[in-house]
């Protein structure tokens, strides 16, 4: 509706929303942090702790082997450097109990003044001495505490999360399909990434408290006389409590959040890690033989972010330093009010402070703490029950065996690569893990090498599950696969995978840009721009990319480079948005045959030089008829040169050249011949044939 053909009251109110001042951050109470490449989102909600249930004497028992491995890492990864955070976090932990006793020292001494009217001087010079280097010393030791808490927290979890990184990469898909890993790793996914640091962390802190308590109450015990001051005593407790919430260690983590980093280094990380942890990457990621190439490809990244956090959980911690210092600083003043107000009086009148000085101070100053420390203690102990449970999760994960057995010999051998492949299938039978019934029963057939072979059959025969066990995603359950006359089982699986070319039906694009995305398809030369250029233009995919607004950089995935927590996490990333304090995901995408494309100009990246065999798992079917057409047209080129098989709905182009049909129906291979052969036979295959082929009669 325009403007003029609305009523005035219409205009007021549009005028009003125009006119309104532009919302803030601050009106949808969202605080913001920025620590070095991370902007940190944050919106306080109420929390409710989680419950942890207790640990049994065996589940400690059984975990103690990985406790030990833990603490060797840890060590390694830390150092030098690690024993001396300890051992400075343990001073720390002690110099309350030392300040209090001279404080009391101090003060007796006071008293004595007030009392004799003398004063031992040496003592005095002493104790007001180490009265001034506890402060100094509690300073020094807090600078040095942040700043190698920050250094130690990244080195040791770096290390924990390639670890944990390469775990997951190393799992092959019947192993990374069964539920009750899948249960494991989606339940340890978030925690893990930071458990290396976290866990020491807790565990420092946790005995430091255990320190800091028993010298406070021992210190105390000792010298405390029972003696009591009402407002003294309110004074000490409320300048102690506000004192205490303006500690460090804001309770942002029961807050809503959204992390975001512009650099680029961490949308790539993000984009690899991705590809390591999500299901949906599995197949690409293990037939592409890409393990490695990503492993190194996020050290690389991590290593070019130098010391800036990679991890979101390290940039969250980081930033409870950048708002709590000047809080810390004003905590400390108000803690020293109790002791500033006696001083003031004692001056005026010296007699009525004199008998109950000392003994006042020190349990003024000491209720509190004490009772904070021993509340964190005891919520401490139950973290560490969490940390020894994540301890065994995360070697659990690390320590889980392959389904898939890796072979021992080269692949290939002795062989001429550019007569391709021969491979047979006898008596195979399967059944996917976890499935009431086999998939494939009996199949039996032979390509020699150099030939195309073309799958046939109706929808969930058993067609792209023959190209899964050629490539070993799954191992057969019966029978025996052969490639060049050995079993397939015999060769070692990084062999076999370069020397194959496959295109899954369900193709995954990789969550990096599309030049990444096509240049995965040979890790060796995943960065050679000419090669990625060419590979794009044999798929037929050059048009295209060239049009987008970023070209081969453009990344299909959004969000990459944020993380969103809490309940309502997702509210707080839409009204970031709509303050335009974070990207809008980017909208449009690419069609189901322009996909399809980028994925045929993966497969082309192998040199041809280095593939014995090439597996299409429908690779037309979201192909325009021309693009089909030019696409077989290309491949039929390495007729004789390339083993290769393809599964397929469509007869024509690809049937009619091929030098073996199989009909697979039930999960087993019912016809095999060649497309003249199988229609002279006049059966299941033909029949299928005259359907198609009816259509352009008619
Ligand atoms: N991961 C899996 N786990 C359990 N069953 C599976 C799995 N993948 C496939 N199947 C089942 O195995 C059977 C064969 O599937 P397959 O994908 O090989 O069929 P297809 O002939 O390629 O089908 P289409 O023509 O639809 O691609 C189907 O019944 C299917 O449901």
């Amino acid at each position: 509706m325009s403007k003029r053909t609305r009523p005035s009251n219409h205009h007021d109110e549009l005028r009003d929303v125009i006119d309104a001042p532009q919302k803030t951050a601050a009106d949808y109470n969202i605080k913001h942090i920025r620590n070095d490449i991370w902007d940190f989102f944050y919106r306080k909600r109420s929390h409710r702790p989680q419950k942890t249930t207790g640990i049994s004497k065996t589940e400690i028992v059984q975990t103690l082997p990985f406790l030990q491995r833990y603490v060797h890492e840890i060590v390694d990864a830390g150092r030098g450097l690690l024993v001396m955070y300890t051992l400075v976090s343990f001073a720390l932990a002690l110099i309350p109990a030392f300040s209090i006793h001279f404080s009391g020292e101090l003060l007796n001494m006071v008293k004595m003044v007030i009392e004799k009217r003398e004063v031992d001087k040496e003592k005095l010079i002493y104790i007001v001495g180490v009265q001034a280097i506890c402060p100094v010393a509690t300073n020094l030791c807090n600078s040095f505490t942040s700043r190698y808490e920050p250094v130690l927290r990244r080195r040791i979890n770096k290390n924990f999360d390639e670890h944990l990184l390469q775990a997951r990469l190393r799992l092959d898909l019947p192993t990374y399909e069964d539920p009750v890993v899948q249960a494991r790793l989606e339940a340890c996914s978030d925690r893990l990434g930071a458990m290396g640091w976290n866990v020491f962390n807790d565990i420092l802190e946790w005995f430091s408290r255990i320190l800091s308590f028993t010298s406070q109450v021992s210190v105390v015990a000792k010298l405390l006389h029972d003696q009591q001051s009402g407002f003294l005593a309110i004074l000490s407790i409320v300048c102690h409590i506000s004192a205490f919430l303006l500690r460090p260690g804001y309770p942002r983590w029961n807050s809503d959040w959204v992390v975001f980093s512009d650099n680029s280094d961490i949308e790539k990380i993000n984009g690899l890690r991705k590809c390591a942890v999500a299901t949906d990457y599995r197949k690409e990621v293990i037939a592409g033989n890409l393990q490695e190439y990503i492993q190194n490809e996020h050290r690389q990244a991590r290593e070019s972010l130098g010391d800036a956090p990679a991890l979101v959980q390290d940039a969250q911690w980081e930033t409870r330093f950048a708002e709590a210092s000047n809080l810390g600083f004003l905590g400390g003043l108000l803690e020293r009010i109790p002791e500033v107000y006696l001083a003031v009086r004692a001056i005026h009148t010296p007699t009525l402070f004199a008998t109950s000085f000392a003994s006042l101070k020190i349990l003024q100053e000491n209720a509190t703490s004490l009772a904070r420390k021993s509340s964190k203690i005891l919520t401490g102990s139950r973290s560490i029950l969490t940390h020894i449970r994540t301890i065994r999760d995360f070697y659990e994960i690390i320590n889980i065996p392959n389904q898939i057995v890796d072979g021992t010999e080269a692949y290939p051998v002795d062989h001429d690569k550019d007569l391709g492949t021969s491979v047979e299938f006898k008596d195979v039978c399967f059944r996917y893990p976890g499935a009431k019934e086999d998939c494939l029963r009996k199949v039996s057939f032979k390509i020699k090498p150099g030939q195309i072979c073309v799958i046939v059959g109706a929808n969930g025969e058993g067609k792209s599950t023959i190209i899964k066990l050629i490539n070993r995603l799954y191992d057969c359950t019966e029978g025996q696969i052969l490639l060049d006359g050995k079993d397939i089982r015999s060769f070692k699986l990084a062999d076999l995978r370069k020397s194959m070319s496959v295109l899954y039906q369900d193709y995954r694009h990789l969550p990096v840009s599309i030049g990444k995305n096509i240049g995965m398809g040979d890790p060796d030369n995943a960065d050679n721009e000419m090669k990625i250029h060419e590979a794009a233009s044999l798929g037929g995919a050059s048009d295209f990319i060239k049009k987008l607004p970023s070209g081969f950089q453009t990344v299909m995935e959004n969000r990459l480079n944020m993380s969103v927590g809490g309940r309502k996490g997702e509210s707080l990333y839409e009204d970031l948005v709509q303050l335009g304090l974070v990207k809008a995901p980017a909208k449009g995408g690419l069609s189901g045959g322009q996909l399809q494309r980028l994925a045929l100009s993966r497969t082309f990246m192998r040199s041809r030089d280095e593939i014995t065999l090439c597996l299409y798992d429908e690779p037309s079917a979201a192909l325009d008829p021309q693009a089909e057409y030019d696409l077989f047209q290309r491949l039929r080129l390495l007729k004789g040169q390339k083993t290769m098989v393809f599964s397929s709905h469509r007869f024509g182009h690809l049937t009619k050249h091929a030098d073996v049909i199989l009909y697979v129906k039930g999960g087993t291979v019912c016809e095999a011949g060649t497309h003249a052969e199988l229609l002279a036979k006049g059966e299941l295959y033909a029949q299928l044939y005259n359907v198609q082929a009816q259509a352009f009669q008619e």
